[in-house]
């Protein structure tokens, strides 16, 4: 095990507990998605792994030893451990190329050049060697912070919403990169998210917060198949949620429909078609079931009545 919370106690007002005896194992070459809407203790919980925070109670430990926070370090953050945060923390005196090979030695200049290189090429940045962190967007800013906590490689990667300021093309791209150089490289990778569309392919587990509390960690599929509560199913996208009441009413064996579960079928549920609209890879039908409305998705245009298989 690479690391382990145990029985994690953090607030940061006495009266308003965020983490209440957390637990969370993280193992070497895992990518574990941290998922949950905003204000769950996301980036909270990144900075106390990395040891920016002091917490109440528990432990943390890294590589079976325990980590002690600010109280227990001199220069903040863990030495294994690289942190990516949503300030992203760049010399602004320095290029892009300086601030990608910060921590990188001068000793051998050329192998550092390549270096800058290839990273600079995993976040798509090759052709911004030379320009000042002032003159580039927050998304390029991001990921120059990402090439730089790449530099030298640390056991554990902590990314808190990596892809939040990249344009759609952007963040397939890099994506791709980073995480094929996580897996190649067998880094360690805890990656926070409010989209877990986003990392889904990825993630070997998917860690659910609700207001603090860690709801749901399981395998993508499995959190796919049967998320813990709506909360959960509402992270993996546009769902369909029948109230107990409605899954009686309509015989259905579960809570929660994506989309593309719901088919249309030769026969079954009876369906009225209240608008059928264009979306790229596929029609998104807004349908009628005895008075509650569904979206389904279809490959072809739909209209008037017609049944569903669920
Ligand atoms: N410095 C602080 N002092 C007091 N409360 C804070 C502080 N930072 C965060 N909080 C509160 O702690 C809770 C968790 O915040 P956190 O930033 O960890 O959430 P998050 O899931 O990362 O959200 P986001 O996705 O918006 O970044 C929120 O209710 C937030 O208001």
């Amino acid at each position: 095990m690479l690391l382990e919370v145990k029985n994690l106690y953090f607030n940061y007002q006495a009266d308003k507990p965020l983490f209440q005896n957390l637990n969370l194992n993280v193992d070497k070459g895992q990518i574990i998605a941290l998922a949950g809407e905003s204000g769950c203790g996301k980036s909270t919980l990144l900075s106390l792994i990395y040891g920016l925070m002091d917490w109440q109670s528990g432990d943390i430990l890294f590589e079976g030893e325990k980590l002690f926070g600010p109280k227990g370090n001199l220069v903040p953050g863990e030495s294994q451990m690289k942190f990516v945060a949503q300030n992203y923390d760049l010399m602004p005196y320095g290029t892009v190329y300086d601030n990608v090979g910060k921590y990188i030695s001068n000793i051998n200049l050329k192998s550092k050049k390549e270096k800058v290189e290839e990273l600079l090429d995993v976040v798509g940045l090759t052709d911004f060697a030379k320009v000042l962190p002032k003159n580039l967007s927050g998304g390029q800013q991001q990921r120059v912070a990402i090439a730089r906590a790449l530099a030298i490689l640390p056991k554990m990667l902590l990314l808190d919403e990596p892809f939040s300021n990249l344009d759609f093309s952007r963040k397939f791209e890099l994506r791709d990169k980073l995480f094929n150089y996580v897996k190649d490289n067998y880094l360690s990778l805890v990656i926070s998210t409010h989209d877990l569309e986003e990392v889904l392919p990825w993630a070997d587990k998917i860690v659910v917060l609700q207001n603090g509390r860690l709801i749901q960690n399981d395998s993508p599929k499995e959190t796919y198949e049967n998320p813990y509560n709506d909360y959960v199913a509402k992270l993996l996208g546009e769902v369909n949620i029948f109230s107990e009441d409605e899954k009686m009413h309509f015989g259905l064996p579960k809570k929660h429909y994506f989309p593309h579960q719901i088919k249309i079928a030769e026969n079954g549920v009876e369906a009225s078609v209240l608008e059928s609209l264009f979306a790229g890879s596929h029609y998104r039908n807004k349908l009628l079931i005895d008075g509650k409305s569904i979206i389904v998705y279809s490959e072809y245009r739909v209209s008037g009545q017609l049944f569903l298989e669920f």
